[in-house]
C-alpha cells in the first residue's frame, strides 16, 4: 500500500527510512529555495525542560529557543531526519514561534527530505550521502582542503538564538556573548623603508608674531585637513614654524595679510605611530600623533553590531552552501554595508559585495573568493571612477568577475596618492573560510579593517590565529 500523504502538505511524505525511523520525503520533484514546511512550535521553559523534558524521548526531538526554553516542532518538522549533506535548512522565527524549513537544492521526487543537527549526533548515523562527501572533503586540493565547509556551523547559526539578539541595539555587548573570538594582532614594527607617506602642502611663517593670526585664519578657513588629523599642525625648528595646510593636487590660497613665503609640497606619514620606533621614525618627517594600542584592545560591540555580523556570517554561508549545490568549492566572501548604528547620521552606504570561489568552474587556482571579492570592488570604483562612490551600489552576487590574473598589479601603482586610495578602508570582510596567504596580503594591501571568518585553516590560513570560539554559535 502505498505510504499516505500528508493532507495538510502535499510537498512531503512521512515514510520509514531505512535505519532512521519515520522520515520525511518529497511527494514530487521540488525546486531549491522551496518552504516545504512551517511548524509551529511547542516551548517548554528553561526550567522545565531541564528538570522533566531532557530525560524523556523529547531530548531527541527538541530544538534550541531563546532564553533557554526547547521547542518542539509540531506538525512535520519533528520528522526531518539528520543528513551531514543536507538538502533542507531550517530557520527559527521566533516572532512567530515557529520554524521554516526550506529546500537548498532541487530535490528529486521520494529523495529523503534531511536537516543537519550538528556534530554531536547522540546516535549511529545512516548517512551514505553524507560518508560519499566525507570522502570527497578528505581529497587535499592543495589549499589546505577548502572543499570542506562545515555547514553545521550555519544551521548551528539558525538553531541557537545568540544572547545579543533581544534588548536595545546600542547596548554594549559583553566580549563573552559576541559570536565572534576577536582579536588584534600587535602593531608591526615599521622601518624607514615602510613607512606610509602623503604629499602634503605646508607653509614657512618667518614671524613668530604672525602665528596666533594663523592659526585663526587656519580655524576658519575651508582648508580640508581631514587627512591630516593624525599629524600636529604646526613644526617648529629652531625660530620657523611651517604650518601643514592640506593634501591637494594645487597649492592652497593663503591669506593676504599675513607674511608668508610660497607654499610648498612635505612628504608626511599617512596614518599615526603605534609604536615608539614609528614615532621617532615618522616624527622625522613631521611630527606625528602617537596613538599606542593597548595589548588586545577592540572597539567594543553593540547588539546592533553584533546582529548586523551575524546576519552577515549567515549571508556568506547561504551563498557558500548555495555554490557547493552548483558544484562549486563551498567558499565564499561578502563585504556588507557597514553596521550603521540606529539613528546615526551621515551618507547612507548601501552597498554589498559578494562572491564565491571559482577555482572549479574557472579551472584557475587563483579564483579564490576573497581575491574574487576584492576585484568586484576595484572593478566597480574603477567604474565609478573615484573612490568615494565606489560604495554606493549593491552589487549583485550573481556577477562573479574574474580574479587577477598572475602579474597584474593590485592596483596601488594607480592610486592618485600614496595611502588614501585603498578599496576596503574601514571595511569588514566576512568570510566562510580563513583566508590564505595570498588572500591575506590581497586584504593588507586593500586596508580592510577586519575579517571574520568561520572555519578556521590551520594549514594555510594567512590571518594568524583561530577567530572563532569553538562551541561558540557560528563557531
Ligand atoms: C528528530 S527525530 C527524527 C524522526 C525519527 N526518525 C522518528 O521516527 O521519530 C531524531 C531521531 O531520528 C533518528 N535519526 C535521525 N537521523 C538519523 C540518521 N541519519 N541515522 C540514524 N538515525 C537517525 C535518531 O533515532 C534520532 O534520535
Amino acid at each position: 500500500m502505498p505510504p499516505p500523504s500528508c493532507l495538510n502538505n502535499p510537498l512531503c511524505v512521512v515514510k520509514t527510512s531505512e535505519g532512521k525511523g519515520r522520515g520525511i520525503f518529497a511527494a514530487h520533484a521540488i525546486p531549491k529555495q522551496t518552504v516545504v514546511e512551517s511548524s509551529p512550535v511547542l516551548l517548554l521553559g528553561k526550567k522545565e525542560y531541564e528538570q522533566h523534558g531532557r530525560f524523556t524521548i523529547l531530548d531527541h526531538y527538541t530544538f534550541k529557543w531563546k532564553n533557554g526554553s526547547m521547542a518542539l516542532a509540531l506538525g512535520l518538522g519533528s520528522l526531518f531526519n539528520h543528513s551531514n549533506s543536507p538538502n533542507v535548512s531550517y530557520t527559527i522565527d521566533s516572532a512567530n514561534d515557529l520554524i521554516h524549513y526550506t529546500t537548498t537544492r532541487n530535490v528529486e521526487q521520494d529523495e529523503e527530505l534531511c536537516i543537519y543537527y550538528g556534530s554531536n549526533l547522540w546516535f549511529d548515523p545512516v548517512d551514505p550521502a553524507g560518508a560519499l562527501d566525507a570522502q570527497e572533503n578528505d581529497v587535499d586540493d592543495g589549499w589546505g582542503g577548502l572543499t570542506h565547509v562545515d555547514s553545521e556551523a550555519d544551521n548551528a547559526a539558525q538553531h541557537t538564538l545568540p544572547p545579543f539578539f533581544d534588548g536595545p541595539a546600542d547596548e554594549i555587548v559583553p566580549e563573552e556573548d559576541l559570536p565572534f573570538e576577536r582579536f588584534k594582532p600587535p602593531p608591526e614594527e615599521e622601518t624607514a623603508d615602510t613607512i606610509r607617506t602623503v604629499q602634503a602642502w605646508a607653509v614657512d611663517v618667518p614671524d613668530p608674531r604672525s602665528i596666533g593670526s594663523m592659526l585663526k585664519w587656519l580655524r576658519h578657513s575651508e582648508l580640508d585637513a581631514s587627512e591630516l588629523g593624525h599629524l600636529k599642525r604646526v613644526r617648529k625648528q629652531g625660530d620657523k614654524s611651517t604650518f601643514l595646510l592640506r593634501v591637494s593636487q594645487d597649492p592652497p590660497s593663503l591669506p593676504s595679510d599675513i607674511t608668508l613665503s610660497a607654499p610648498f609640497l612635505v612628504t608626511v606619514p599617512s596614518s599615526v605611530a603605534l609604536t615608539l620606533t614609528s614615532l621617532s621614525l615618522k616624527s622625522a618627517l613631521w611630527p606625528t600623533i602617537y596613538a599606542p594600542r593597548r595589548k588586545g584592545e577592540v572597539e567594543e560591540w553593540s547588539r546592533g553590531k553584533a546582529r548586523w555580523a551575524w546576519d552577515a556570517m549567515h549571508t556568506v554561508v547561504q551563498e557558500a552552501l548555495r555554490r557547493r549545490h552548483a558544484g562549486e568549492l563551498p567558499v565564499a566572501a561578502y563585504v556588507p554595508a557597514p553596521y550603521k548604528a540606529e539613528g546615526s547620521s551621515g551618507a547612507e552606504a548601501s552597498f554589498a559585495f559578494m562572491a564565491h570561489d571559482t577555482r572549479q568552474s574557472a579551472a584557475h587556482p587563483l579564483r579564490h573568493a576573497v581575491m574574487n571579492v576584492i576585484r568586484q570592488l576595484a572593478d566597480h570604483r574603477a567604474r565609478a571612477g573615484d573612490a568615494e562612490s565606489a560604495f554606493s551600489l549593491v552589487q549583485e552576487p550573481e556577477s562573479h568577475p574574474p580574479a587577477p590574473e598572475e602579474g597584474e598589479t593590485d592596483g596601488e601603482g594607480d592610486s592618485p596618492r600614496n595611502g588614501t586610495n585603498y578599496l576596503l578602508t574601514s571595511q569588514v570582510l566576512f568570510a566562510t573560510h580563513e583566508p590564505c596567504i595570498m588572500c591575506s596580503m590581497a586584504l593588507l594591501h586593500s586596508r580592510v579593517k577586519e575579517i571574520v571568518y568561520l572555519v578556521p585553516m590551520d594549514k594555510t590560513g594567512g590571518c594568524g590565529r583561530r577567530n572563532l570560539r569553538p562551541g561558540a554559535p557560528g563557531g
